[in-house]
């Protein structure tokens, strides 16, 4: 078997490297296998929190429909259901996070591998909050093929479904682990209809206040882990 989680050689641009700007940012990584739900639940915490969604896949995508060679490349890595390489996504998602006029960031679907975690901690921000769909493979396989029916995406098929499982369990799951370790990951069935996970997630957001002075509304165990990492207000 290959290695799910390599990459090809890193190009190194620094150009827009600014890390003061984001200084302030509250950061929430979205995290959760492929079709688990997590720009679902994003849109509804857009709607409730004000939030700026960031999806690193539509970042990649995007990038994809520009036609270069980079991505080309990415094109194919992504049909395989492998990872691009770090650098390329911390880029596009440190331009699009200085380019926006919020400081409250969901970054959903990233990072997918414990490489991808230390260096967005180390370029930008460690996040304040970790939220992470709990889905059996069965069900993010009905929902990937039901929403590839229209999606148009190009890994919404049986085989890379398949394959973007692996990446998952192979180098995604120890992001997750790694941040049960350090208390802050909330982690949230995603098996319920919409309205009912986003109801678990309302809990996890709740108990985090912004470095702005907003009040926590909820306390959970969430709320307690946020105050281990000094983001409650006084
Ligand atoms: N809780 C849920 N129950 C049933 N279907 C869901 C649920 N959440 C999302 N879906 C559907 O499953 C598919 C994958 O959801 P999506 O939010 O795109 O997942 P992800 O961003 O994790 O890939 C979509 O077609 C979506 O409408
Ligand atoms: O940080 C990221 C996010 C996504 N991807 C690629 O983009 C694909 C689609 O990711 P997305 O989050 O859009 O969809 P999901 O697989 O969660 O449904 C993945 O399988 C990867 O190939 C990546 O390489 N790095």
């Amino acid at each position: 078997m290959g290695n799910f989680c390599c990459h090809f050689e890193a190009r190194h641009d620094d150009d827009d490297e600014n890390k003061a700007d984001l200084s302030k940012a509250t950061i929430v990584f979205v995290l959760g296998g492929p079709g688990s739900g997590k720009g679902t639940q994003c849109e509804l915490l857009v709607k409730k929190y004000g939030y700026k969604h960031l999806s690193a896949g539509d970042l990649l995508r995007e990038e994809v429909k520009k036609g270069t060679q980079l991505g080309k490349e990415m094109e194919s890595i992504m049909k395989e259901g492998k990872l691009v390489p770090t650098e390329v996504t911390v880029k596009l998602l440190r331009k699009a996070m200085q380019a926006s006029s919020n400081d409250k960031f969901l970054i959903d679907g990233f990072p997918r591998a414990i490489d991808q975690a230390e260096t967005f901690e180390q370029d930008i921000k460690p996040p304040a909050l970790v939220l992470f769909f709990d889905c059996p493979e069965e069900e993010m396989k009905k929902r990937l093929l039901k929403r590839g029916e229209s999606s148009g995406r190009a890994d919404d098929n049986e085989e890379t479904i398949v394959k973007r499982f692996r990446t998952f369990l192979d180098c995604s799951m120890p992001v997750i682990e790694h941040y049960e370790r350090q208390g802050k990951l909330a982690k949230i069935s995603a098996v319920p209809p919409p309205d009912e996970v986003f109801v678990e997630v309302q809990r996890a957001m709740d108990g985090l206040s912004t470095e702005h002075g907003e009040k926590p509304r909820a306390s959970d165990h969430v709320a307690a882990h946020a105050q281990g990492a000094g983001l409650m207000a006084a």
